[in-house]
């Protein structure tokens, strides 16, 4: 089938998907009777039955399974904890406005529609063109601003609704910011991941684990990014629910007791080498990845192979999983390597896990700021 024709398909079906679960209150644009406001949704009854059970099992499989300390703590957040985490600073994602009438878009996300609008799209594109778009695609994450702005210019991007001209790339800060308190002289933000809070109490976690490493943390609740342009429906949202973990580990022995348990499982990883190179995602055994060097060391490994049974026992499918690792300038700040499980849907490989070696990053962070 051509690719227009397939891409078309893939639009009406996901239509009527769509369609389907939102007559069926699986899910419901929030305040829908005001019009609405983008990246937010409320669950219907079918929809709080679906992530209940979700997260039972992810609690089951997790948390009970590997004894993790379990920990609920506020959204709101001061700003002296998010300074020393680098959010303030560094929690941005590169934004491009409509010249004339302000509309804000994700920089990645127009050059990304353009170059796979182009591949799918127009047959008559000269394979070398098809190559470099793929090449775009593929180091898409790990362009700087001004790479980003340079090749939007160089394929004359406008603004999606109006073909208006668009403003060079610049960073905006995705964190909801408040105030504590009536005075107003007491910043805070809506916690953009649960994380800081595990971070935040892990002295008295490490005391309540009898000073002994290695020990986890976790923590379900609610997360808040003010996303640029939300799009993808419940994909891509500015409040949902975060499920995560943090495994403390002696950072001079990563080692990990249960990595045997996962050693021989195989599925698809897409290493950042084959990414660059153009080659695709191929089957290695997760045992062989860590030996290699491929995954930095058997703890991260032995998490990938849990979000790995995690994933397939929902009944996720293995061969539309993959778990490709980030680029060099993709990693968020706080990461020394990270690996994303992806699961491909109609919108294309969508990231639905992120598995990073933090490395004493958050827990320097904190020190530094209180001494
Ligand atoms: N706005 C959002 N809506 C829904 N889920 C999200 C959103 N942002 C992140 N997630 C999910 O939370 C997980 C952990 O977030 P993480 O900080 O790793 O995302 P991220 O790498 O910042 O996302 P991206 O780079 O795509 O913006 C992601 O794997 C993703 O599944």
């Amino acid at each position: 089938m051509d690719p227009a024709q397939e891409a078309q398909n893939r639009e009406t079906f996901r239509q009527a998907v769509t369609n389907t679960l939102e007559r069926r209150l699986f899910y419901i644009p929030s305040f829908k009777i005001y019009r609405g406001v983008a990246g937010l949704y409320d669950y219907g009854p079918p929809g709080c039955a679906v992530k209940s059970n979700v997260l039972a099992f992810w609690r089951q499989h997790f948390v009970l399974e590997e004894n993790m300390l379990e920990v609920d703590c506020p959204c709101v957040t001061p700003e002296v904890v998010l300074k020393a985490s680098g959010h303030v600073d560094k929690f941005t994602d590169l934004m491009v406005k409509d010249e004339k009438t302000g509309t804000c878009y994700r920089a990645d996300h127009l050059l990304k529609d353009f170059c796979k609008d182009k591949l799918e799209r127009d047959p008559n594109l000269p394979a070398e063109k098809a190559a470099e778009f793929r090449h775009v695609l593929a180091v898409l994450d790990d362009l700087s601003s001004e790479e980003l702005g340079a090749k939007i210019k160089e394929y004359g991007i406008t603004a999606p609704d109006t073909k208006n001209p668009l403003s060079a790339p610049y960073p905006f800060n995705l964190m909801f910011q408040t105030s504590i308190g009536p005075s107003g002289v007491s910043p805070g933000y809506m916690r953009p991941e649960t994380a800081q809070g595990i971070f935040v109490n892990f002295k008295d976690l490490y005391y309540y684990n009898g000073n002994k490493l290695p020990f986890a943390a976790a923590q379900i609740g609610q997360a808040f990014r003010n996303e640029i342009s939300p799009r993808q429906g419940l994909l891509r949202v500015r409040e949902f629910t975060l499920a995560e973990i943090e495994h403390f580990v002696d950072p001079e022995d990563k080692s990990h007791p249960k990595f045997p348990d996962v050693a021989n499982l195989e599925f698809l990883m897409f290493p950042r080498e084959d990414q660059v190179a153009g080659r695709s995602a191929r089957r290695i055994n997760i045992g062989e990845a860590v030996a290699q060097g491929v995954v930095n060391n058997e703890t991260l490994g032995y998490f990938i192979g849990r979000v790995y049974l995690f994933l397939t026992h929902l009944g996720i499918d293995k061969d539309r999983l993959r778990f490709r690792q980030h680029l060099a300038n993709e990693m968020a700040h706080y990461a020394a390597d990270c690996w994303d499980a992806e699961i491909e849907c109609s919108y294309g490989w969508i990231e639905c896990v992120g598995i990073a070696d933090r490395s004493t990053y958050d827990l320097r962070a904190h020190t530094v700021r209180l001494t």
